[in-house]
């Protein structure tokens, strides 16, 4: 809560889309496992998703600028943390943090959490990473 000794805290969110295929695998599950849990998403050749990622910040209004980071930053952070590795990629080849996990939308969101951290400035006001899979399919990870 914010008060006359501290700035007034808020959420700010931004949200951004990309386009990438991938195919649910774990090299942690034998071929037949692999079918019998992930079905349709285990297909050899992959399908595709127009992934959306609402990143939240969480901290004080700074008085003199009125915000509590700048959009324009955010949008930067987020350009690097996500669109540059994932956008019109393909997750499983192209990102290797997927090459020993299976690309379910849970890890993404701790992938997109830990990028996020490395490259904001202040690390500390990221509050929450939210990915629409499908528009029915959601993942919100908040760094626990
Ligand atoms: N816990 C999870 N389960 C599933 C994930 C996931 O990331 N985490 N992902 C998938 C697939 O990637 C798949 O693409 C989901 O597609 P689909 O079932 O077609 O999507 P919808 O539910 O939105 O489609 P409906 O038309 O509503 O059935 C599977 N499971
Ligand atoms: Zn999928």
């Amino acid at each position: 809560m914010g008060d006359e000794k501290t700035n007034p805290k808020a959420y700010q969110t931004r949200r951004v889309t990309f386009s990438a295929c991938h195919r649910l695998h774990s090299p942690h599950l034998s071929d037949a496992e692999n079918k019998e849990i992930f079905g349709k998403c285990n297909h050899i050749n992959g399908h595709g998703h127009n992934y959306v990622v609402k990143v939240t910040l969480f901290g004080g209004i700074d008085p003199k600028t009125g915000m509590i980071m700048n959009m324009t930053d955010l949008k930067k952070y987020m350009e690097e943390a996500i669109m540059k590795p994932m956008d019109h990629k393909n997750l499983d080849k192209d990102v290797e943090y997927f090459f020993t996990r299976p690309s379910t939308t849970e890890n993404l969101s701790v992938y997109i959490w830990n990028k996020m951290k490395d490259v904001m400035e202040k690390p500390d006001w990221l509050y929450e990473v939210e990915i629409y899979e499908t528009e029915n399919n959601i993942v919100k990870y908040r760094g626990e």
